[in-house]
């Protein structure tokens, strides 16, 4: 059996395209994308090995505050505000040299009572957003690369959420906020946001309705933000998904997977894994072939520190590392979309994946994909890969070459 290594060394010493050795975000800007991010939030921080691999910038160019910047931890009573959590994030970026995704200014959750239960008239609400996102935006003025600044405004049938905005407000709250937003900083971008919008359909075409919205108001809106949380084999294909982007596109505005997680029903399986893995690969590749998707981001890297298990019952192991900081499949999955390749640290597996031309000029040709080194944490069996199975958990793979 001939190793792996010596096949991709062999395939890139006639493959000039080859990025030997890139991680995701490396992978992401080789293939012109602005950033592969991941969300974070404050608690986590304290964990030396999270954060190291946080502030990897070969695998993360930008970071995104999960929780820190939302109302109720930036304004939790009416006009006092409270930077101090968002601002640990934003300084660890700025520490880090990565960009700042701002998350997010006017969402009918994580709302303070004061708002949500608050005894309002279109006037008072108004001047009550408009003051919360002046004050937001300006104390963050610079920093952040682009600002979601509207958060799940729709139904699933693509009509307006009952929101307590929408209720005082209505439609129009949507525009106002993003004029808000534009005049506290006019450099960031300014995004909507949502989620099950990343496929054609009633949502899909509420959020384009958001944007034309938007423009029609003369207000600037500059991308649309595709949450994409998903499920392991029902995440849409990645033709689906790129007829979608092409939609949002078309309106003049750029698009971003800005919380992309991909869950399963407990426990994992080899199989699951895998498929986990190609839904990934689907989704990032589509975001590569579409010029004006800048990027992707992941709603934490980590199964230790998801979400999705205190959200969905009996759901979990979403992100492209393991609770025990190790990368699984996923990993390999989203580096092929990116057209990276493998290099092993010394800590953590890594996967050998590349998907580029076979012809020796390097232009054009088929998908090659050359899976899995075995061997690091988390990896037991046969972990050189010599038998051509290793094993991860309990399940044994047989993609090694
Ligand atoms: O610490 C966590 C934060 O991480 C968390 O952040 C939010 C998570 O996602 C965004 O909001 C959720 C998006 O998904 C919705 O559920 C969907 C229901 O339809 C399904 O088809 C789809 O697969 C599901 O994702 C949730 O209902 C939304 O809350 C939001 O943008 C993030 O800020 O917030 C809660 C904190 O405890």
């Amino acid at each position: 059996m001939v190793h792996f290594s010596t096949i991709a060394l062999a395939l890139a010493s006639v493959l000039p395209q080859l990025t030997r050795g890139a991680g995701l975000h490396t992978a992401a800007v080789a293939k012109g994308k602005l950033y592969f991010g991941s969300a974070t939030d404050n608690p986590e921080l304290t964990d030396a090995p999270y954060l190291a691999q946080l502030s990897n910038t070969d695998d993360f160019g930008q970071i995104t505050p999960g929780n820190a910047q939302k109302w109720d931890a930036s304004e939790p009573s009416q006009n006092t505000f409270s930077y101090t959590k968002g601002d640990v994030i934003a300084n660890l970026a700025a520490t880090n040299g990565q960009k700042l995704r701002c998350h997010t200014l006017v969402w009918y959750s994580q709302l303070p009572s004061w708002v949500s239960s608050g005894s309002w008239t279109n006037a008072t609400l108004l001047a009550a957003m408009k003051n919360h996102i002046t004050n937001v935006v300006t104390h963050y003025k610079g920093k952040c690369y682009a600002w979601d600044v509207a958060n799940e405004a729709l139904n699933e049938d693509g009509t307006y959420r009952n929101n307590i905005f929408y209720q005082y407000i209505g439609e129009a709250y949507l525009p106002i906020a993003f004029a808000t937003a534009a005049a506290a900083d006019p450099d960031a971008k300014l995004y909507y946001n949502d989620y099950n919008i990343e496929s054609a359909g009633s949502k899909s075409t509420g959020a384009q309705r958001i944007v034309k919205l938007v423009q029609q108001y003369g207000a600037k809106i500059d991308g649309v933000g595709l949450q994409a949380h998903f499920i392991v084999g029902s995440t849409p294909s990645q033709s689906a998904q790129a007829t979608n982007l092409a939609a949002f596109t078309a309106l003049g505005v750029d698009v971003a997977y800005t919380e992309l997680d991909i869950r399963m029903t407990l426990p994992s399986t080899a199989a699951l894994l895998t498929q986990q893995s190609t839904d990934y690969q689907n989704t990032v590749a589509a975001c590569v072939a579409n010029a004006k998707c800048v990027g992707v981001t992941i709603w934490d890297y980590t199964d230790k520190y998801s979400w999705v298990p205190s959200t969905f019952s009996g759901q979990g192991d979403a992100c492209p590392w393991d609770a025990n900081l190790v990368k699984k499949p996923a990993y390999a999955g989203i580096l092929a979309a990116l057209g990276g390749t493998a290099s092993t640290t010394s800590t953590t597996t890594t996967f050998v994946t590349t998907t580029t031309t076979a012809s020796s000029g390097g232009t054009g040709g088929t998908a090659v994909p050359l899976y899995g080194q075995c061997g690091g944490s988390g990896w037991t069996g046969s972990t050189t890969c010599a038998s051509g199975t290793c094993k991860y958990g309990s399940e044994w793979y047989s993609q090694c070459m």
